[in-house]
């Protein structure tokens, strides 16, 4: 262990007392104190941006500054060697603000309109260097002159966290040049990354981002009103809009390195669908076999959870039987599931698919493997999706499942070629390897139209999850067996939820003797009992006594 440094130690005490001392007072005293500290904050930020404003003028134009003082300099000597009476200083100044006075205008509007000046300014910079870089960067073509024509720049706009400039292609060039050109442009123009939109044939806005990183946030109790499953709200985007997933039709696959921050993802899935699954709209099944540690903690929102290999085989079996069950009936109806209660989305959250995936007996990764695969090739349409976390993006640790998810996040990755393997050839607009450890739970999420979009995940500290489990948990039912074919649902629904209330762990044991697990490997679960036939009443035999 080091020696502790007596000044490190002090430094923050000091710094306590002083906050004690002055904002941190308790009424009066501390408001006066804090107004103070705000209105210098304010004041003294002003007149840095008046400085550099205006400095950087006068830096950029020294000749028009150095005579605006050697004039009003000259003005003033004259009048005092000639002895002039009256005001000898009104006339030097006004000739110095004269002369100085772009540069003054440029600092006073910098410390009244900070945001408004640094946009037009960076605006002005940008159209003046596009030429030379558009050229550079391989979007130049040459005129019949023999004069190079660059793409040209319609224009600049700023958005949080953004600056987006408007491109048009010049004669003989394609959308597909633009697409090219993109990633030179934004190393050219130092961007942490960049995405391009088209607007209309031959014009595009190129999207070059001025942050690689997103503030982190806690997240809050869900809104009660919310029950959705095409919008979960989960964190923040880079420009500071709320993000909003799609669960309902969706496959998701997490991905991220050990302290990445997958358990914000998964969290935030299963703590935004809170209100959804209270209200019987979502079934959540959990598989952790991590001996449940994550899944545990919010365990009152699942209805079935498994914390071992042969357990998870029998779940996923049990959710293969739904959505086998469901294509029966929705077939010539409808092509996408309708979540409702009674009906409801199941969604499967698998922590560290690779355990199961892996680690698992031979028999079982199989098995695993051949469910699984069958889920995310039919259930999406079915009201049965699937959320997987994993650390290690290779093909064992995934099977042959990789593919097989729709959409994708892809928290902090040890090396490219691991981003490449999860985004393919998005890897270069989404550098997952890039994100800093610092920055848990930030991640590039890739929806079904393709583009990346960096996402910051709510935290879910382990409190906030409990309570929302206990405030949100699993209705009855959802804890029961499911039918094995839809004809009986309604009933078997209700006879198992009456069935829960009641239940203490033995029954509870039984009951899940009774769920469609009987084909899982291992040990043969025991043949339900066949009801008891009702006895005859004995015959009691009397002797006729014939008279
Ligand atoms: N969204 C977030 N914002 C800020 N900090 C976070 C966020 N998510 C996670 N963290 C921090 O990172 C730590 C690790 O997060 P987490 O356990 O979710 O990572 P993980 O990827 O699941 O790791 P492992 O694979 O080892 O279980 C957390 O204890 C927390 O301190």
């Amino acid at each position: 262990m080091s020696p502790r440094r007596p000044f490190r130690d002090a430094r923050p005490r000091a710094r306590s007392q002083i906050v004690a001392a002055t904002t941190g007072r308790p009424g009066k005293a501390g408001m006066a104190w804090r107004v103070l500290v705000w209105v210098l904050r304010v004041v003294l930020a002003r007149a840095w941006l008046f400085t550099r404003a205006s400095g950087g003028w006068m830096v950029k134009h020294p000749a028009v500054a150095v005579l605006g003082l050697a004039l009003a300099w000259l003005w003033w000597g004259i009048l005092t060697v000639a002895e002039w009476p009256g005001d000898r200083k009104t006339g030097p100044l006004l000739v110095l603000v004269a002369c100085l006075c772009p540069g003054l205008f440029l600092g006073v509007w910098a410390a009244l309109a900070p945001r408004h000046y640094v946009r037009v300014t960076h605006a002005r910079a940008v159209a003046r260097s596009w030429a030379q870089t558009a050229a550079s960067c391989g979007l130049g073509t040459r005129g019949p002159d023999g004069a190079t024509v660059v793409s040209r720049l319609r224009r600049v706009a700023h958005e949080n966290g953004a600056v987006v400039l408007r491109v048009e292609t010049s004669p003989g060039q394609t959308l597909d040049t633009l697409h090219r050109a993109a990633p030179a442009i934004a190393t050219a123009y130092r961007a942490h990354g960049y995405e391009t939109r088209t607007v209309k044939p031959g014009v595009l806005d190129l999207v070059l981002f001025t942050t690689a990183r997103l503030a982190p946030r806690t997240a809050g109790l869900p809104n009660p009103d919310l029950i959705t499953t095409d919008a979960v709200p989960v964190g923040r985007t880079r420009g500071g809009a709320p993000c909003a997933l799609v669960v309902r039709g969706r496959h998701t696959l997490i991905v991220g390195a050990s302290g990445a921050g997958k358990g914000s993802v998964l969290w935030s899935v299963a703590g935004g669908l809170a209100p959804a699954i209270h209200a019987g709209v979502v079934r959540l099944w959990g598989v952790d076999l991590k001996k449940g540690l994550e899944i545990e903690t919010g365990r009152p929102l699942f209805g079935h959870v498994a914390y071992t290999a042969a357990d998870a085989v029998s779940v996923l079996r049990t959710l293969l039987q739904v959505s086998d069950d469901r294509g029966d009936a929705m077939r010539g109806r409808s092509r996408l599931h309708q979540p409702r209660p009674g009906d409801p989305l199941h969604v499967l959250v698998i922590d560290e698919l690779a355990d199961l995936m892996a680690y698992s007996e031979l028999e079982v990764r199989r098995e695993a493997e051949r469910l699984l695969s069958k889920i995310l090739t039919q259930g999406r349409a079915l009201g049965v999706v699937v959320v997987s976390c994993v650390q290690n993006p290779r093909q064992e640790a995934l099977g042959g499942t990789r593919n097989l998810y729709t959409q994708k996040v892809a928290l902090r990755l040890d090396s490219d070629s691991e981003t490449e393997m999860v985004l393919g050839g998005l890897a270069p607009l989404a550098p997952a390897h890039t994100i800093s450890p610092t920055d848990q739970g930030t991640a590039y999420l890739v929806g079904e139209d393709g583009a990346p979009v960096l996402v910051r995940f709510d935290y879910w500290p382990d409190d906030l999850i409990r309570t929302v489990a206990l405030h949100y948990a699993a209705p009855a039912e959802h804890t029961a067996p499911v039918p094995r074919s839809g004809i009986d649902a309604a009933s078997a629904w209700a006879k198992a939820g009456r069935r829960l209330h009641a239940v203490d762990a033995d029954e509870t044991d039984a009951l899940e003797d009774t769920t469609p697990t009987e084909a899982a490997p291992g040990p043969r679960p025991r043949k339900p009992r066949a009801p008891r036939k009702p006895r005859a009443p004995r015959q009691t035999v009397t002797e006729e006594v014939s008279p």
